[in-house]
């Protein structure tokens, strides 16, 4: 009963270093790939702050000056499409996080152990899938990112979807970002405005595959 218990606590396979296994899945499917997401593509600003100091972490976790990430063919299709609505309105996206290999997830919640703001390593999170990220929305005629009431991973209740104490427009930034993401198949987390992870019935197993590893 107890190890019933702890299977359901627990992902179904334990994260896997095997990039001949995720190659062989991307020759089975296609939707099983990494799509690499650089600064190549307009809309997009990359500030992937794992690769850098400026995180609540205070060291990279990531490869230095990182300048590229992943996501799963279909969540990486589906942010596309945000970024062409948002192009409309003069916006663009500017992306903190996305693919995290498992290793990273260990180190982030032996910081923060609560499952409001990093994922359990017992289950995984949807980023060692592949599936999440991490983003706000910046001006294209300016490069600045709208006002969203805290920076990403201030983990506090402002940055809380239910936390209303603020001004209007930084409410309307919020909603917007939530309402674009939505529409084209992203679920927010309630305690992380800047969180999202694209909803899909697949189930992507756990990764821990290093990024260069990925890029070759
Ligand atoms: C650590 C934070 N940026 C984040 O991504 N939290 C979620 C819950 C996660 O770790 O999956
Ligand atoms: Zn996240």
């Amino acid at each position: 009963m107890f190890l019933l218990a702890l299977c359901r606590l627990s992902y179904a396979q334990p994260p896997t270093q095997d990039l001949a296994a995720y190659r062989l899945s991307v020759a089975q499917n296609s939707n099983n790939q990494l799509i690499k997401i650089d600064k190549t593509q307009q809309g997009i600003q990359l500030d992937l702050v794992y690769g850098s100091t400026n995180n609540f972490v205070k060291k990279p976790v990531y490869p230095r000056g990182l300048a590229y990430t992943f996501l799963r063919k279909p969540a990486y299709e589906a942010l596309l499409a945000v970024v062409q609505e948002l192009r409309q309105q003069g916006l663009g996206i500017q992306l903190f996080d996305a693919y995290r290999p498992y290793d990273v997830t260990r180190i982030l919640w032996s910081i923060v152990p609560d499952e409001r703001y990093a994922a359990n390593p017992k289950k995984g999170s949807y980023h060692n899938r592949g599936l999440a990220v991490d983003l706000s929305v910046y001006d294209l005629k300016t490069g600045k990112l709208l006002p969203m009431g805290t920076g990403f991973d201030n983990f506090s209740d402002t940055a809380h979807h239910s936390f209303t104490d603020l001004p209007q427009a930084q409410r309307d930034n919020r909603a917007l970002l939530k309402n674009v993401m939505a529409r084209h198949g992203f679920t927010a987390l309630d305690s992380e405005w800047w969180h999202y992870t694209f909803k899909t019935d697949t189930v992507y197993p756990v990764l821990n595959i290093p990024f260069a590893e990925l890029a070759r």
